[in-house]
Parts: structure tokens; C-alpha cells; sequence
């Protein structure tokens, strides 16, 4: 089995391949990346002198590309991870989200249709459904919620995932898709809330939580989620789209008190700021579906699952602060110096 993994370099994509090659170590895996801000090729250290995996720095935009790595290798899977996934980047410049996670993966399924393949899984989001109102705790969305967008980011996702089924429909690829609710762990980009909030917590710097802090997350581990995939890979019916939450459900504010508690640092760290445009109030998904039909279901508890990523925070200093300095760390103190400071009450 050949499996073309795009995005491989970035945060899931990395654990998915780590993932894969240890579950199926006669898989032949091969990561597509473009090596944007988030992709980072010292994450698949580990793996690049494995026999069974390649590395190919490519755009997924870049068709001629696409095309010929196809010819050459032949795969049997695609699973795309390749995407912009950062939501206020998405705020501030919606053209590359557009860009990558829709014509990016166009061009994808378009060579898949060229070369054939047996399986073409699309990794989305919980956030194409929009939001859910916090006092109406019994919501859940389900895979026939209807697509309701709140950011250029979520739109790029859910324009991508109805490519997809059309390309089910109308050309009979083999599709599926999956969308997963706010993943956490080892090595995910520090922009994103739990990173960021450990990262800034561990040199002392303010915290910055958006508005009230009130709204809810459902967090699922990455290593939870890679299962699923390789589940739905494996039994997931063509055309069929899966939902994979974490049952997790989470306030911002929460989230950064307890990393606080378990950093030893003070809640006087926290500021709360301007809110994000159009920030989407609560994401809760029902994984019923994924759960009746292939029989998953999360199996990392938060509190375990948040102990082992501060863990490996503590542990892997030298692969994120390499990240964050040079041209991130001008791009963050950018955008979050725009943001202003609430009055506490
Ligand atoms: C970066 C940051 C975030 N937040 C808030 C905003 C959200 O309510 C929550 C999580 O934010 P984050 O940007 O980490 O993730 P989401 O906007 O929920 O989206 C994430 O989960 C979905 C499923 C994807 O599909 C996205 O690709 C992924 O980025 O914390 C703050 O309060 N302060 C901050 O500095």
C-alpha cells in the first residue's frame, strides 16, 4: 500500500504519519509538504531515513507537480492534510486559504482521477457547521448538519468539502471525508490556543484570552483522531463523510487556568482582549456516527492528554523555540499588539 500523505510536515499530518508507519510498518508512505511558516521538517526527523517514507517539498497548488510525482509513484491513498488552518490568519488574508485549501485540493483529486487511486480522504473541519449557542448544551452537530461559515477559513473548508463530494458524485472518486472538532498535542504550531497559552505561560508573558473566554472547544488528542483516519481509511464507506470529535467540551478560559495550574504560574498572567471577528461561540460533535458504524471512539482523557502535551512542551523546547523566533515572532507581536485590553469587569 502506497499512501501519499499531503501536509505531512505540519502538526496532525506529522502524528499521522508517526501513526501510520508504526501501525502498518510495511506501508509505503510518502509526505507531500510545501514547507509554509507551519510545516517543519525537523518534526519527521525520526522518520526520514525510514526505507518506507519520502519526503517531496512540493505545493499541492503546483499541477504540473502533482502530476508527475502521480506518474511516478503510483499511490493507492491520498489523505489530505495539506491546508491554511490558522483562523485569524485566515481573518487578516483569506486569498492563500482559498488558494490551498480549495484549488490545492481540486488539483489533488484531479490527479487522482488522471492516475486512479482507491481511496481519496479529505481531513476537514467541525468548524464548516458553524457554531452552537452556549446555553443549548443538548446541540451536537451531526454529518447532516447543514454547512453554516463563520470565517474565510471555515468557507475554504467547507468549499473544499463539497468539491469533494462532487467529485464522488459526478466522476466516481472513491472519497471520503472526516471532520474533526480542536485537536491538541505534540508538535501542533504554537499560534494555536494551547501551544501559544504554554509557550507564553513558560517565559511569563500575558496570556491573551478573546473576549469573555466563555466559548467552548471539544478537544480530541491527534493520536485519537490519526486512529480514526486509518479507521475510515480502512472500513469508511466511499461518499461517506465522519464525524470525529473529542466528547471533550471546554471554555477557553478554563484551558488556560489549568495550564497555568499545572506550570505553577499565576492567573494574573491572563488578559483578556479584543475579541476575534466573528468568533464562533461553542463546537460540540455528536461522534455517534464514527462510533455505530467502524467503531471508534476517543480514548485519551483530557486530563491525560493535556499532562502528557505540557509534558512534551517542557521536553521539546529546542523544536519550538526555533519556531517562534525570526520572522513568527515579529508576525505575532504584529497581531497581537492590535488587539486591545479588556477591563476585567
Ligand atoms: C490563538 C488564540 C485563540 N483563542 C481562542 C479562540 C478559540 O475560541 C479557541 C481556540 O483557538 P485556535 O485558534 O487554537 O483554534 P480554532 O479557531 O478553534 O480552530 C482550530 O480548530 C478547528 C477545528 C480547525 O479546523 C482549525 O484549523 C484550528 O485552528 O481559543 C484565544 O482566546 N486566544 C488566542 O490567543
Amino acid at each position: 500500500m502506497k499512501v501519499i500523505v499531503t501536509g505531512g510536515a505540519g502538526f496532525i499530518g506529522s502524528n499521522f504519519i508517526f501513526y501510520m508507519m508504526k501501525k502498518h510498518p510495511d506501508y509505503d508512505i510518502i509526505c507531500l509538504d510545501s514547507l509554509t511558516y507551519a510545516g517543519n521538517l525537523s518534526t519527521l526527523k525520526s522518520v526520514m531515513d525510514n526505507p518506507h517514507f519520502k519526503f517531496v517539498k512540493l505545493d499541492i497548488r503546483d499541477r504540473d507537480g502533482v502530476y508527475k510525482l502521480f506518474e511516478e509513484e503510483k499511490p493507492d491513498v491520498v489523505v489530505n492534510f495539506a491546508a491554511e488552518s490558522h483562523v485569524d490568519r485566515s481573518i487578516e488574508n483569506p486569498e492563500i486559504f482559498l488558494e490551498t485549501n480549495i484549488i490545492g485540493t481540486s488539483v489533488l483529486m484531479d490527479a487522482c482521477r488522471k492516475y486512479g487511486i482507491k481511496r481519496f480522504h479529505q481531513v476537514s473541519t467541525d468548524e464548516v457547521y458553524g457554531d452552537l449557542p452556549l446555553d443549548r448544551p443538548d446541540l451536537f452537530f451531526h454529518e447532516d448538519t447543514p454547512l453554516h461559515t463563520s470565517s474565510p477559513y471555515s468557507s475554504s473548508k467547507a468549499s473544499a468539502d463539497l468539491l469533494v463530494g462532487a467529485y464522488g458524485r459526478t466522476y466516481g472518486l472513491p472519497v471520503t471525508i472526516s471532520r474533526c472538532s480542536n485537536n491538541y498535542g505534540p508538535y501542533q504550531f504554537p499560534e494555536k490556543l494551547i501551544p501559544l497559552m504554554i509557550q507564553r505561560a513558560l517565559n511569563n508573558e500575558k496570556l491573551p484570552v478573546y473576549g469573555d473566554g466563555e466559548n467552548v472547544r471539544d478537544w480530541l488528542y491527534v493520536e485519537d483522531h490519526c486512529k480514526a483516519i486509518d479507521l475510515i481509511l480502512e472500513k469508511g464507506k466511499p461518499g461517506e463523510i465522519y464525524n470525529i470529535g473529542g466528547h471533550n467540551e471546554m471554555h477557553n478560559i478554563d484551558i488556560v487556568k489549568l495550564i497555568c495550574d499545572y506550570l505553577d504560574k499565576p492567573y494574573s498572567l491572563i488578559e483578556h482582549v479584543t475579541d476575534r471577528k466573528g468568533h464562533d461561540r461553542r463546537y460540540a460533535i455528536d461522534p455517534d456516527k464514527i462510533h455505530k458504524e467502524l467503531g471508534w471512539l476517543p480514548e485519551t482523557m483530557f486530563k491525560d492528554g493535556i499532562k502528557k502535551t505540557i509534558q512534551w512542551y517542557l521536553d521539546n523546547k529546542d523544536w519550538w523555540e526555533n519556531i517562534i523566533s525570526g520572522d513568527y515572532q515579529n508576525y505575532y507581536e504584529e497581531m497581537y499588539g492590535n488587539r486591545k485590553v479588556l477591563d476585567k469587569d
